[in-house]
């Protein structure tokens, strides 16, 4: 087992850590007296737990505050006087930093459980978020679905060929996203990757602003530019709502795609530029082409290459692991307080539709993370309370936490077997990967 390792701040007079070293051998403890001399510490070694043993003489509030938020990956347990846990400002130290405290003078023996639960509890974090990085370290796309490995193989396909490629998908689910990896993994990946959204730029824009001008093309256009097409050049083009591109617009497209030169507006000079076209619709083109809203032709040479993104609602699985990725990534927003989603926001991510999909998390989390008042996310903060039954919840919250606690215990005692698991819990194959769907868990 991994040695222990514990930084405990102390006032040079207190003879914490010595007390310490008698009850908690199997712990490697490095003592230290103030917190400059913790950051110097901190910044060559790497410790889950830190104990900080308050001195009201020596470490002002406000510096104890900002020291604890830049160390908020630890899990930090105090000590203070019963006297100075009265001012408001150690007890807001205590809320929001502290995963918890004693009072002076601690009993070695109460404290070692805390710190072993801490390093307990820090274990598992750090566990949980290897397998998240493990899981997407190649990709930026996260999930382990099979919806999303098939993506990623679709995607690994397609970069490593030349033709345009057609990206299908709801809103918010990643076409983006997807077009950039498969720029970033083509041989392109050191050319620009110029994204458009053809429904964003007026009507009377657009060709300007895809093919370029040269001077004096129109009123005002003092000095030639080049377009989105030319600065694309050597890289890839990404037209996002390529359904909202003008009629007459498509059919300069489909030449530009046929002969690969393009003339600016005000110019008949051709102009050679090589790039890969990758074009996305939330709409079925195919749809826009039986109305005729949509030119068939360029249609089919857009259509190369079709890939399809799921929608959210079917990667259950892989929400929660998204929400805690968000969770890491808007941290910085967060007070320290907060420390993750309660079991009942876990249960209304899951039962929620997420017509937005993966933006409408992202939009839901980060607000959640800012209105939060507690330690942990609650269905509330995250604006999902429509659908979950109040009077039943605190039974269904304590169901669903022992079973998450028997998954994780089963799992990790099995080395994340899950046939093996599965036997030690008296449950089929079937119904393990069900239950570990249910919670949004994964092997
Ligand atoms: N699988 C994923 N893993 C991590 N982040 C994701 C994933 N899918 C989408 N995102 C993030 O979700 C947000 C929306 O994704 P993106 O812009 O690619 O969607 P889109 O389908 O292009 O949306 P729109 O149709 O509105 O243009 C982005 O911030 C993107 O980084």
């Amino acid at each position: 087992m991994a040695h222990k390792r514990l930084l405990c701040i102390t006032p040079g007079h207190m003879d914490t850590d010595a007390l310490l070293r008698d009850t908690m051998p199997e712990w490697e403890i490095c003592s230290v007296t103030s917190l400059a001399e913790a950051g110097r510490e901190l910044r060559n070694n790497q410790y889950l737990v830190g104990l900080l043993v308050h001195d009201r003489e020596q470490q002002r509030p406000s510096d104890v505050d900002a020291f604890l938020r830049r160390h908020s990956n630890m899990q930090w347990v105090g000590v203070f006087n019963h006297r100075d846990l009265e001012s408001t400002s150690c007890r807001d130290l205590v809320v929001e930093h502290l995963c918890d405290y004693h009072t002076a003078p601690a009993d070695p023996v109460r404290l070692s459980h805390t710190l072993g639960h801490a390093h307990g509890w820090a274990m598992l974090k750090r566990r949980r978020q290897q397998l998240i990085d493990h899981g997407h370290k190649d990709s930026p796309l996260i999930g382990h679905c099979d919806a999303i490995v098939r993506l990623r193989a679709q995607i690994d396909r397609v970069a490593k060929v030349a033709a345009p490629v057609l990206i299908w998908g709801e809103s918010g689910s990643g076409k983006e996203l997807t077009a950039q990896a498969i720029h970033a993994e083509s041989e392109r990946a050191s050319g620009p990757f110029v994204p458009i959204n053809c429904g964003a730029i007026s009507p009377t824009l657009i060709h300007s602003e895809l093919f370029g001008y040269e001077r004096g093309a129109f009123t005002g256009a003092t000095r030639g530019k080049a377009g989105l097409i030319e600065s694309a050049d050597g890289g890839t083009l990404f037209l996002d709502e390529i359904g909202d591109l003008p009629k007459d617009l498509q059919a300069n497209l489909l030449r530009f795609l046929q002969e690969k030169t393009i003339c600016r507006v005000g110019s008949t000079r051709q102009i050679r530029v090589d790039v890969r076209v990758i074009a996305a619709s939330h709409v079925q083109l195919q749809q826009a082409v039986n109305k005729g809203d949509f030119r068939e032709d360029l249609y089919y040479r857009l259509a190369v290459l079709p890939v399809t993104v799921p929608p959210l609602r079917e990667r259950r699985e892989d929400i929660v692991a998204l929400a805690e990725h968000f969770f890491h990534v808007y941290a910085a927003e967060k007070s320290p307080r907060l420390k993750g989603f309660s079991d009942r926001a876990v249960a209304a991510i899951l039962d929620h539709d997420w017509p937005g999909n993966v933006r409408e998390l992202i939009n839901r989390v980060r607000r959640a993370m800012v209105m939060s008042d507690g330690r942990l996310i609650t269905p509330d903060d995250l604006g999902l309370t429509r659908g979950i039954p109040a009077p039943t919840a605190a039974l269904d919250d304590t169901r669903a936490r022992s079973e998450r606690t028997a998954l994780r215990d089963c799992l990790e005692r099995s080395g994340q077997n899950v046939s093996r698991a599965a036997r030690d819990l008296g449950v089929s194959r079937t119904t393990m990967y069900r239950l570990l769907s249910k919670h949004g868990m994964r092997p």
